[in-house]
């Protein structure tokens, strides 16, 4: 994963599913995880691994991550071996519930791992603070299952993990990702649900359907017209300072050091982000 700016979009592949691992390279998802876990059935298990082996030995467009099974599972030594071998981007472990999962590995390449169970939550921050971990993914299916709670449009019931996500991934300087949206074919509700992530303090979004991958792209980047709001606060905030002022205003309202920061912030999110010529 390229340092440059945070995974607005992970698109799941099933591993079992070549076609769509093909149809993936076109999507223009800022990352793709090939899933060996969930997605794919154990009679599948090893297939999908072959199909993953196979598709790693062609480059793609961006950063590739495999969710290999978890530990404990029959498949995670043979699934962590083909991805080391193959030369993945990165690894996504599911169900991650300690930092010692984490820790005890000893692995070369950037984890992700997937807080989707009560302990996971409670443990978020050991497990963003741990070595080797670059980003946190929530896991709503599993977590909604394991809390026993039930549906909500504004995902109330998950509120108080998605933010401990956000919470450890940020104290830890780690990406927070948030959860799929199922209904793939609810793009109103999918843009709503980016919003509310946007708005808590998510980089972006994990995704399962290329109609997705446009629109958490857009939910989670920076338009040109927020690109040039920015650049037009930061020439105020550089007038200011010339002026000797410690604080300024930009329409209206007040800019302290930690606001220009974050124009800046904004400016190198647009340029990372926007499609090359
Ligand atoms: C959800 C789906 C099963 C829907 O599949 P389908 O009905 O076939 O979709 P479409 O007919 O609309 O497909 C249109 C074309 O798009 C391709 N496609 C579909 N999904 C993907 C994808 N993820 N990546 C790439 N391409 C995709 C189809 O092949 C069609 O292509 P073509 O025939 O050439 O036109 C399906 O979308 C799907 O399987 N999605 C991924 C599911 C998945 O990965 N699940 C695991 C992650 S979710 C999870 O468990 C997270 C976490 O662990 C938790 O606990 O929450
Ligand atoms: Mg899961």
């Amino acid at each position: 994963m390229t340092a440059s700016f945070p995974p607005r979009s992970m698109l799941y592949v099933p591993g079992d599913k070549p076609r769509a691992m093909d149809k993936a390279r076109t999507l223009g998802a800022d990352a793709v995880i090939l899933d060996l876990e969930d997605a794919v059935a154990p009679e599948h298990k090893a297939a999908a691994r072959e199909n993953v082996r196979e598709a790693l030995r062609t480059p793609w467009p961006c950063p590739v991550l495999v969710r290999v099974n978890g530990t404990g599972t029959p498949w995670e030594h043979e699934d962590r071996e083909m991805a080391l071998l193959a030369g993945v981007h990165g690894l996504v472990l599911p169900k991650v519930e300690d930092a010692g999962t984490v820790r005890d590995l000893h692995l070369r390449v950037p984890l992700w791992a997937m807080i989707e169970t009560p302990a996971g939550v409670l443990n978020a921050a050991a497990i963003a603070a741990a070595p080797g971990v670059a980003g946190l993914l929530v896991g709503a299916n599993d977590l909604a299952r394991a809390l026993r709670c039930r549906p909500h449009p504004e995902r109330l019931p998950l509120l108080h993990a998605l933010e401990s996500v956000v919470l450890a991934a940020r104290a830890h300087g780690k990406h927070p990702v948030d959860a799929v949206f199922n209904d793939v074919r609810d793009a109103a509700g999918f843009a709503r649900e980016c919003v509310q992530g946007r708005t808590l303090g998510f980089g972006g979004k994990t995704v399962i359907h290329p109609a997705q991958v446009p629109a958490a792209n857009e939910a989670f980047g920076v338009s040109d017209e927020e690109a040039q709001a920015a650049r037009d606060l930061l020439a105020a905030w550089t007038a200011a300072r010339a002026e000797g002022k410690s604080v300024a205003t930009f329409a209206g309202a007040l800019v302290e050091q930690m606001h220009a920061d974050e124009a800046q912030d904004i400016v190198n999110l647009w340029e990372a982000t926007r499609p090359r010529a």
